[in-house]
């Protein structure tokens, strides 16, 4: 499991941890530990040249004392200091010592160096990049440095991954004792790049504020038949998905729930000529779900329209996934009351509509939005997205890390839907079964696309392989 802590949890690790160690040794570990990746990603110090961008804090402090151990190896260090009277004072002594030097003209230094040090602000930074460091950061950019982030990229809210303003964007990103939840979270995990963790001791809670389940994590939660096991004690997902105008959504939510380890599917809706066609093992009705035969738990909504089966779903006594056009008019209170869990499942533009906000709210405010949806309605929320988050009103969010752009495509969430309210019926809580559908049909994403456009039917068809790659790694 990938975990990710909020600042104040950071903050709290690290002044336990600094009470025990003799000063500066913490800035030294993360110093000694970003030194070491930008050599690693320089290839040849010797000679190499860098520029670091070093703020008001002690993120510029790091960013000094790194640079002052590249400078003893041959590097060229010129440190551009956004506020000169307030910079990391012993820090920038030690670079000056190691015989780097304060740039004259940061932009002159910026256009040719080999790799830049963002060190402008990290957990302690508010508020996106100030105007004066934004020209700074657009010409780290526009150089052909390699543009390291020291802890975060400057400008990103830690705790949040929301992107207040303008950001750096940077090509790798170095963090110190944890993962922060905005490196893993979008829009701000955009701008880290690829994230390396420099572990320095802290020690951290057992529960996070963000994690992001990894292959073997996965592989344990994936239902396996026992011996024992029949159709039935597998679980029966019940799918009430399609209408006369979308009867394809009707096909995908069945495709994606044959591969979800239910062992039947029933289908209720007027899709069911469709569904046979393509899936003769489904189970089909046409009536009310309530005629349908005993499920574990319910899918409603996919390509639904205006159709029935919402209320009468909601009203059972077994776990539920609400998609698509089931989340229109959805009561808090129904949902809220229910004896079993609920799963909804909403891209940003449903989740806008539920919170009465505009999408481009939500699409800021991941974290936050499904946070708050959970609370409203009593649900775990799975929000989907380039990086899918599964929340609920309390306890660690889960952030899916194998999302792909190419899943942003018609009747994809149907599959998504089909397969998380398999997994349910097979008997996984809401959590599990919303961020083990993300995993897998992230993954199968990538492997039905390979870098081309996939469509839905497709990526359902690539989740055996992608069930079979993540098993084998379990233990
Ligand atoms: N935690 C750990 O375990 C360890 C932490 N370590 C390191 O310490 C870092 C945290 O250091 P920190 O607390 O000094 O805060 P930091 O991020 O440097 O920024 C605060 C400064 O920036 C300013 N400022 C604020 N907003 C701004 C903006 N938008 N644009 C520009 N400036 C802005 C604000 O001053 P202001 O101008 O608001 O008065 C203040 O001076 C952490 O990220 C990691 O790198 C490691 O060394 C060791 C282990
Ligand atoms: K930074």
């Amino acid at each position: 499991m990938r975990t990710a802590y909020d600042v104040d949890t950071v903050r709290a690790a690290e002044g336990e941890l600094m009470a025990l160690l003799p000063p500066g040794a913490l800035m030294q570990r993360a110093a000694a530990g970003l030194a070491a990746a930008c050599a690693d990603m320089l290839g040849r110090v010797y000679g190499a040249r860098v520029v670091l961008l070093v703020g008001s804090g002690d993120n510029g402090g790091d960013a000094l004392y790194a640079g002052a151990r590249l400078a003893r190896r041959g590097a060229g260090v010129g440190a551009v200091l956004l506020n000169p009277d307030r910079a990391h004072p012993e820090g920038l002594a030690a670079l000056l010592r190691a015989g780097g030097r304060v740039a004259d003209d940061p932009f002159e230094v910026l256009a040719v160096a080999d790799l830049v040090l963002d060190g402008i602000t990290g957990i302690g930074g508010r508020g996106g990049l100030r105007p004066d460091a934004i020209p700074l950061a657009r010409a780290a950019r526009g150089s052909n440095a390699v543009v390291v982030a020291v802890d975060l990229p400057s400008g990103v809210d830690a705790g949040t991954g929301e992107v207040p303003g303008e950001a750096l964007r940077a090509d790798a990103t170095v963090t110190f004792g944890a993962y922060k939840p905005g490196l893993l979270i979008d829009p701000a995990r955009e701008y880290a790049g690829a994230v390396r963790l420099i572990p320095i001791g802290l020690d951290l809670p057992s529960v996070p504020s963000v994690e992001a389940l990894q292959h073997a994590d996965v592989a344990d939660l994936l239902p396996t038949p026992g011996a024992e096991s029949d159709k039935y004690r597998r679980g029966v997902v019940g799918i009430v998905a399609g209408s006369a105008r979308y009867p394809g959504a009707a096909v995908l939510a069945v495709a994606g729930a044959l591969r979800g380890g239910a062992g039947a599917v029933r289908y209720v809706g007027p899709g069911g000529d469709a569904v046979i066609a393509r899936f003769p093992e489904t189970l089909v009705s046409d009536g009310s779900p309530a005629k349908a035969g005993r499920v574990q738990a319910w899918v409603v909504g996919p390509g639904l329209g205006d159709g029935p089966g919402v209320d009468e779903v909601l009203g059972s006594d077994v776990p539920v996934l609400v998609d698509a056009d089931g989340l229109r008019c959805l009561d808090p209170d129904a949902v809220r009351g229910r004896p079993a869990a609920t799963l909804l499942t909403p891209h940003a533009g449903e989740a806008a509509a539920l919170l009465g906000v505009p999408r481009e709210k939500v699409e800021a405010e991941r974290l936050a939005s499904a946070r708050e949806l959970a609370s409203r309605y009593g649900a775990t929320v799975l929000l989907k997205g380039s990086t899918t988050l599964v929340a609920d009103a309390d306890g660690p969010v889960r952030v899916n890390p194998t999302g792909t752009s190419w899943l942003a495509t018609a009747g994809s969430g149907d599959v998504l839907s089909g397969l998380a309210g398999s997994l349910l019926a097979a008997g996984l809580g809401a959590r599990d079964a919303g961020s083990v559908a993300a995993y897998l049909h992230g993954l199968a994403g990538r492997h039905a696309s390979q870098g081309a456009p996939a469509t839905a039917y497709g990526v359902a068809g690539a989740v055996p392989g992608v069930w079979r790659d993540v098993a084998a790694s379990g233990g």
